[in-house]
């Protein structure tokens, strides 16, 4: 190091800035160079222990999704190719959602998408959720990043300095420093290029950075359980498209804009400092009055490409979402042979979108064009006319030079090249400087553009922030209704043509003033005809739709482990993961872990609904498959009643369940429900399920929301079955009347006969 530091200090100034800057173009590669030959990394990780994970090892790490955290975080295992990362998740807090809720004020229906102060403040409330904080991983980006965009325009000063050095040595004959110069053109190209891949670099980087901030915060937010329950409630259309595909453009958008305004803006203060040694100050100011009647101009004709921005997300959404109904429903429609209606639809999808991006880019031709003609070709000509004032009215004959005047220039004395290198110098900062203009201009565009995905991605979030909470259902041991209107819910928000939110009001009443109370034991059965509200009943039980003021809903709390009430719908939904997990849904494999239950115990459940067999068919308890098309629809029930027997909740609601299921293993599966002390609440419209319940509840479905609430083998119901044998009687006195009008039409029809 002494030897090193001796050596340094007997070179002459000229040589330690030419040794600095290799030694700094050296360490800007380093990352290039050791991320060098794969295997030398691999045998360096075995010889520290880091072995790569067995098959067994991955799948058990796809299968337990997280390790649970001593602090309450969560650690979740992602596997990618044959590695398993662990990312350590802290989700948001509830006060932390409610805090940055005021953030988020709902919209106005009818605001377009502007660069104003509604949209900086949209902005502004949208980067607090991307850059948490100036000491997360995300403001270091960026501080890198601007360090770069800093470093690159300081570079192209420096490059044209050196253009415009070179060509003096070559007009000045000196071939010595010529040479030097071409050195020092490619020493200077390593740090530049590598400053050019580090910004697209960290500008990747930033955008991904800050789509993770946002995609987790709106998850957060969108996934919500009880009381929130947002996911089911947002009614936003096209709501895939928001949590997808908005915010991926908004962070390539922010992050690419960053970059295009910073920079070119860096280059024009920097440039025009540069050129105005050159121009004079009669010159800079004319410069800048160019700079501020064009830019003038340009803003006029700029189209409104935020709100042409905000309807393009919105048309590709729809045409989005016609491709994944295909996609969920494709043997419903096969089976109606519904290829062309549905291909119809998607076309029109398709159209509508193509015909917005095809008049976006009719209406880009004309402002590029005017955009092109005022900075590449206005600005340049501007920029030599001020250049060539000096030269061309000002009889002074002197020297100038973009650089101050130094040894080297001193030692100059052919004018002519000291013009050439002033004018080289020049054309390359003007050159540079129209380009700085164009993309700045571009980037108002972009920021038009960033305008309309921020108020999509505003209405996503403050719609979410702005659902009221459900009112949690009070804890009580039995099932309690009581003066409950079961109405359809009446903030349901859909999109209007122009991107605005309206409030449809929807009154239909469908059970009015509801009352009765369930202890367990009790088994409740709801009947009715179609459409009468059976399942809305249910929904009001499980605290998806809110009860009205004045009307109350009790029911068990979900203890630890075991649920309060536990809903099974008519289609059983069935989630991505192994046969395992469709049996514990919504439990993950570490809670199935941590409840002490056994595949015994499941194996044992599964014989109850009498699937059995499944384990053995599918491969195991790990296998993987799209389940909701590899089981049938009674076994996709069964499964259903699997979930029950796994969870045992103190009330079950069977919302016709079991519609798809052969009789006799329906009613096996009804009195294990019942040996496991489990209280029904059954939705359904077959008679034979009525021997399980003891009481009955029917929605008369006329119209006025009445409803009658009976005990199963009461004296009522036998006044029931006495009213139909009454009139089954009457209709029996009535035989003899028709049995001799038969006779007498017999004798009709064969006097009739011996006439022919
Ligand atoms: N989210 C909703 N928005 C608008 N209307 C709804 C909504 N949910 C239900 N309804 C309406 O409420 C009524 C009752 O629906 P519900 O599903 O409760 O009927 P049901 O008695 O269970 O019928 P079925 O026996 O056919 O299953 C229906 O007319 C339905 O159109």
């Amino acid at each position: 190091m002494v030897v090193f530091s001796k050596h340094l200090n007997s070179l002459d100034p000229k040589q330690k800035r030419s040794l600095l800057t290799l030694l700094f173009a050296v360490l800007l590669l380093r990352s290039r160079l050791i991320t060098g030959p794969r295997d030398v990394f691999t045998a360096l990780k075995k010889a520290a222990g880091i072995q790569k994970p067995t098959p067994e090892e991955l799948e058990q790490a796809r299968q337990q999704l997280y390790r649970k955290n001593p602090d309450g975080t969560k650690n979740l295992l992602v596997t990618y190719r044959d590695r398993i990362s662990e990312i350590n998740i802290r989700p948001i807090s509830q006060e932390e959602l409610t805090a940055n809720g005021t953030n988020f004020p709902l919209v106005p229906p009818s605001r377009k998408p502007n660069v104003d102060r509604v949209f900086l403040c949209q902005l502004l409330a949208i980067l607090r959720i991307a850059f948490p904080s100036w000491k997360s991983k995300e403001a270091f980006i960026l501080v890198l990043h601007s360090t770069f965009l800093v470093l690159r325009t300081v570079l192209s000063v420096a490059v044209a300095r050196l253009d415009g050095r070179i060509v003096r040595d070559l007009v000045s004959a000196d071939g010595k420093g010529f040479l030097k110069g071409i050195g020092l053109w490619f020493v200077l190209a390593i740090p530049s290029t590598y400053t050019n891949t580090m910004l697209r670099h960290l500008q990747s980087k930033l955008s991904l950075r800050a789509r993770t901030q946002i995609s987790r915060y709106t998850h957060d937010l969108y996934l919500s359980s009880h009381p929130n329950l947002r996911y089911y409630r947002l009614g936003l259309d096209g709501v895939v498209q928001y949590l997808t595909s908005d915010v991926n453009s908004f962070c390539d958008a922010l992050s690419g804009l960053y970059g295009n305004l910073l920079k070119p803006a860096l280059d024009i203060v920097l440039f025009t400092s540069q050129l105005s040694r050159v121009l004079g100050l009669r010159g800079s100011c004319m410069l800048a009055l160019t700079y501020y009647a064009t830019a003038a101009i340009l803003k006029a004709v700029t189209p409104a490409f935020g709100r042409l921005a905000a309807v393009e997300a919105r048309l590709e959404g729809e045409y989005r979402a016609g491709m994944s109904r295909i996609d969920r429903e494709g043997e419903e429609i096969a089976f109606y042979g519904g290829g062309k209606r549905e291909k119809e639809i998607l076309w029109r999808a398709y159209l509508q979108l193509i015909k917005h991006i095809n008049s976006i880019y009719k209406i880009r031709i004309a402002y590029e064009w005017t955009e092109d003609y005022v900075i590449k070709y206005l600005w340049s000509a501007a920029g030599y006319v001020l250049i060539a004032i000096p030269y061309l009215l000002t009889r002074r004959k002197r020297h100038v030079a973009v650089q101050t005047t130094g040894p080297t220039e001193d030692r100059v004395d052919n004018q002519v090249a000291g013009r050439t290198e002033t004018y080289i110098s020049s054309r390359r900062l003007l050159l540079s400087l129209a380009d700085a203009g164009g993309r700045l201009m571009y980037a108002y565009k972009d920021l038009l553009e960033l305008a309309g995905l921020t108020t999509r991605l505003y209405t996503l979030l403050s719609t979410l922030h702005n659902l009221p909470p459900l009112p949690v259902p009070s804890g009580s041991p039995s099932v309690e209704v009581s003066h409950v209107d079961v109405k359809v819910p009446t903030t349901v928000v859909t999109e209007d043509e122009d991107d605005g939110y309206v409030p449809t009001s929807n009154e239909l009443v469908l059970v009015k003033n509801l009352s009765f109370k369930l202890e367990g034991g009790e088994h409740l059965m709801i009947t009715g005809s179609n459409g009468v509200g059976k399942t809305s009943v249910a929904r009001v039980l499980a605290g998806l739709w809110p009860v009205q003021e004045g009307g109350e809903v009790r029911r068990p709390a979900d203890d630890h482990g075991r649920m309060g009430v536990f809903v099974v719908p008519q289609r059983v939904y069935m989630v991505e993961g192994t046969l395992l997990d469709q049996m514990i849904y919504p439990h993950s494999y570490v809670e199935f872990k941590e409840s002490g239950k056994t595949e015994v115990d499941l194996m044992g459940i599964l014989t109850a609904v009498h699937l059995a067999y499944l384990p053995a068919r599918e491969g195991g308890w790990l296998a993987r498959k799209e389940w909701r098309d590899v089981l049938s629809g009674g076994e996709k029930q069964r499964m259903g009643m699997a979930r029950v027997f796994y969870h045992r909740p103190k009330f079950a609601i069977l919302d016709e369940c079991t519609s798809a299921v052969s009789s006799d293993v329906e009613g096996s599966m009804y009195e294990h429900v019942k040996s496991l002390g489990i209280t029904l609440i059954t939705i359904s419209l077959r008679p034979s399920l009525m021997k399980y319940h003891t009481r009955l509840l029917t929605l008369s479905g006329d119209g006025t929301g009445s409803y009658t609430l009976t005990r199963i083998g009461t004296a009522e119901e036998r006044m029931g079955i006495d009213r139909e044998i009454q009139t089954l009687r009457s209709k029996l006195q009535e035989v003899d009347k028709w049995e001799a009008r038969v006779q007498e039409l017999s004798k009709l029809l064969s006097a009739q006969q011996e006439g022919e």
